[in-house]
């Protein structure tokens, strides 16, 4: 079977510096060839304008954004290089798709995963989501689709540092840490970023190594990107935002406090023992159908009641790709990792919802509104999240 052609989605908010990066990308010889889809906003066609490399890959969609009123363009696109590349007319081996400032990745990621075709043919590899050091605080302040960016991010790239100053960018750090503690950070100069830091960041489905998948799952706010995990039990136990029964070296980071970004809550639970399948199953369905719409982002790697090896799972709003198998996992630890972030549910509700993993079976009903369902169901109870 051919595997499917790795999409990297590159976000970010307007002027961000997406472009910049996008044009160092196409000259990094660890992405192969690159397939760059852009879309223009407005008239001008700017960011194709500027597009230096190349140009016979690069598809410029019709006017409008790539999330919302182009998205089965988006798919004719993809279809369209497809069909260019079987008939050897294009040669790449993964594609970038460049998103206007304003575009939410939700919608991309679901036209990947929904359209069959699409399905069969390329994966979603992770969302690069570009972050401007000196406006990009004020953007966050300003613009909900600025903070989904981010919190939806397998990579946030810090851009434009040499405009400002160390306390600032200190403080937009800190920041990024509320909002996004599991995406490895790095910066880019002028949008340059080390080789291959923004490629195969492990969503996509491929048996996937277990450092790999620890990396992916969060190592943590860092730059240069974090290393691989010399020892993934120690990696794991430090993502927990709960307290675990190791010692937690990667805390999660405290919530934010700032008065937008309150918007945005991460919560996590660590396990020690297999999940019954169906535990996990009704425990997603129930978050699933009460919140899809406010989880912007879901991961974790999970270890199933009867499985030899945990699976890495992850995301996007109610959507879901599909599971991989984790690879060289040490052998008798049966940990499960579970990451959430979500926009409006308060903090207290994600870890009520996560606290029913521990359950060793699915709740009947009177115990599944005492654990979950009230708190969940009750959108009134949604507020900053805590
Ligand atoms: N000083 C400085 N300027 C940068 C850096 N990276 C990008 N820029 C500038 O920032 C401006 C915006 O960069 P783009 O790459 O066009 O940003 P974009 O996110 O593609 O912009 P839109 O497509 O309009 O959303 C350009 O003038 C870039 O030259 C950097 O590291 N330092």
């Amino acid at each position: 079977m051919v595997p499917p052609i790795p999409v990297t989605l590159l976000t970010g908010f307007l002027g961000a510096g997406k472009t910049t990066l996008l044009n160092r990308l196409l000259n990094d010889p660890a992405g192969g060839r690159i397939a760059v889809v852009v879309n223009e906003f407005g008239e001008a066609g700017l960011d194709h304008d500027l597009i230096e490399e190349a140009a016979d890959d690069v598809v410029l969609m019709p006017a409008g954004c790539v999330c919302c009123t182009t998205r089965g363009e988006l798919a004719n696109t993809l279809m369209s290089l497809l069909a260019r590349r079987s008939r050897q007319e294009l040669v790449f081996d993964r594609v970038v798709i460049e998103t206007t400032g304003l575009a939410d990745p939700g919608p991309i990621y679901h036209t990947l995963l929904t359209d069959r075709t699409l399905a069969a043919n390329y994966v979603l590899d992770g969302i690069v989501t570009a972050v401007d050091a000196l406006l990009g605080p004020r953007t966050l302040d300003r613009h909900a689709e600025a903070q989904a960016q981010v919190a939806m991010a397998d990579r946030i790239v810090v851009t434009k540092r040499d405009l400002a100053s160390a306390s600032e960018l200190r403080a937009l750090d800190a920041r990024l840490d509320r909002l996004n503690g599991t995406a490895p950070r790095l910066w880019a100069d002028k949008g340059r970023v080390a080789s291959g830091a923004l490629f195969g960041l492990g969503a996509a489905r491929a048996p996937m190594p277990a450092g790999q998948a620890l990396d992916w799952l969060g190592g943590g706010a860092s730059h240069p990107p974090a290393a691989p995990v010399a020892d993934p039990l120690a990696g794991l136990s430090g993502l927990s935002g709960l307290a675990g029964p190791r010692p937690a070296p990667l805390a999660m980071p405290a919530v934010s406090h700032h008065a937008t970004d309150d918007r945005i809550v991460t919560a996590s639970v660590t396990l020690d023992t297999p999940i019954p399948a169906e535990v996990f199953d009704h425990w997603l369905e129930t978050l699933v159908a009460r919140r899809g719409a406010d989880i912007l982002r879901s991961k974790g790697i999970v270890h199933l009641e009867g499985l030899p090896t945990p699976f890495v799972f992850h995301g996007v709003q109610h959507l879901f790709d599909q599971p991989v198998p984790l690879k060289d996992w040490p052998e008798g630890d049966s940990t499960s990792r579970v990451v959430i972030i979500a926009r409006d549910v308060p903090r207290a509700t994600l870890e009520q919802s996560l606290a029913m993993l521990h359950l060793r079976e699915v709740p009947g009903a009177g115990l599944a509104e005492s654990v979950d369902v009230v708190e969940l169901s009750d959108p009134a109870a949604a507020g900053p999240g805590r």
